[in-house]
């Protein structure tokens, strides 16, 4: 993992464009502390909560106030599914969102399947795709509604990209829907464990059940929304709940086809930042292309001295990512 260091206290004298949040894998319940799978990891399920507060306090001063904030998607834990607690824990993280007044873009991730099936989600206030700018006059720039998925302008020449990366899941459908059967088919391809979310002995470890990829509908869209974006010379921002550069994150949590999102990306020259969440201790790297992958340091994982989110300004040759407590300041300058 290319983890440079901390450039330290960010100075700037111009203003920025615009600025916008950053928060990942908040995954609260009402649970005690626990820990992560290989018990490395404290996991503070009840103090999550109390971090996303004291993120939107931050994001609530004057003069600070974002123009939006991108949730990196896992925003309840699935312990809440086996306590019957989804829907109740749900209410309540979205509650406190209401304390901000700029959009919040939630992207899906794995524990948001846990608790709820697609279908729930789409109807659900997590679909934030009422959100989405459209192109006129380029029906190949809308997104299908067989993935979650769109794109949004918030500043002229900048776009945002929201991508599904459980689009080809085994997670959140019905198991007998010839979807589903699809789906584990591709996974035990490529993974013969019983336990399916275990990579033991995997060449490609990244397939394992709590990960999941990107349909070839979703990147031939993409590649149009990306096309469009290089004509128009747009600077494109992609956000995806798992993370598709490996020197960005770990091993393991990529997405199945990491790969083939990258070719899509690396044969445009519009993109500038990936951010992601799911890996929870964080990742950052900037590929040949020039293209920045930011993997947020996770919430849940963060101990209640401490604290994990981001403000990103945005000026027309670089973005500055002002992190906070686990989450290191960056500074990312466009190729
Ligand atoms: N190496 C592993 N072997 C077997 N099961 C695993 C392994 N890592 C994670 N899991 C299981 O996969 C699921 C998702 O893992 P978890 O760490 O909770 O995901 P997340 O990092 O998204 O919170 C859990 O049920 C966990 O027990």
């Amino acid at each position: 993992m290319d983890d440079q260091s901390d450039p330290g206290p960010l100075r700037e004298g111009s203003k920025a464009l615009f600025s916008f949040g950053v928060i990942a894998d908040i995954q609260y319940a009402d649970l005690e502390d626990g820990f992560n799978f290989f018990g490395t990891r404290k996991r503070y399920y009840r103090h999550s909560l109390l971090h996303l507060q004291g993120a939107i306090d931050d994001w609530t001063r004057e003069g600070r106030v974002p123009g939006f904030v991108l949730q990196l998607g896992d925003l309840i834990d699935g312990y809440n599914a086996q306590h019957q607690t989804s829907e109740k824990s749900l209410e309540l993280v979205m509650n406190t969102f209401k304390m901000l007044t700029v959009p919040v873009h939630h992207a899906w991730g794995n524990h948001e399947l846990y608790n709820f099936s697609k279908d729930y989600l789409t109807s659900s206030k997590l679909n934030t795709k009422y959100l989405e700018d459209q192109i006129a006059h380029h029906p190949e720039t809308v997104p299908s509604e067989n993935y979650y998925a769109y794109h949004f302008v918030p500043f002229p020449e900048f776009r945002f990209i929201l991508l599904d990366a459980y689009d080809v899941s085994v997670l959140g459908l019905d198991t007998c829907s010839p979807k589903y059967q699809q789906c584990m088919r591709i996974l035990k391809e490529h993974n013969p464990n019983e336990e399916l979310n275990s990579p033991q002995g995997l060449s490609e470890p990244q397939f394992v059940q709590f990960n999941g990829g990107f349909s070839q509908e979703q990147l031939s869209w993409l590649n149009e929304v990306l096309t469009f974006s290089d004509t128009n010379q747009e600077k494109v921002v992609i956000v995806s709940h798992v993370p598709i550069y490996p020197e960005s994150s770990d091993s393991v949590c990529l997405a199945w086809n990491y790969r083939d999102a990258l070719s899509v990306i690396w044969s445009h020259k519009c993109v500038v930042c990936f951010f992601a969440g799911h890996t929870h201790d964080g990742g950052y790297a900037q590929d040949p292309f020039g293209v920045h992958h930011v993997s947020l340091e996770g919430v849940i994982e963060t101990a209640p001295d401490s604290q994990a989110f981001g403000t990103v300004h945005v000026y027309p040759d670089k973005m500055l990512l002002e992190g906070k407590g686990r989450v290191p300041n960056r500074i990312m300058s466009y190729k």
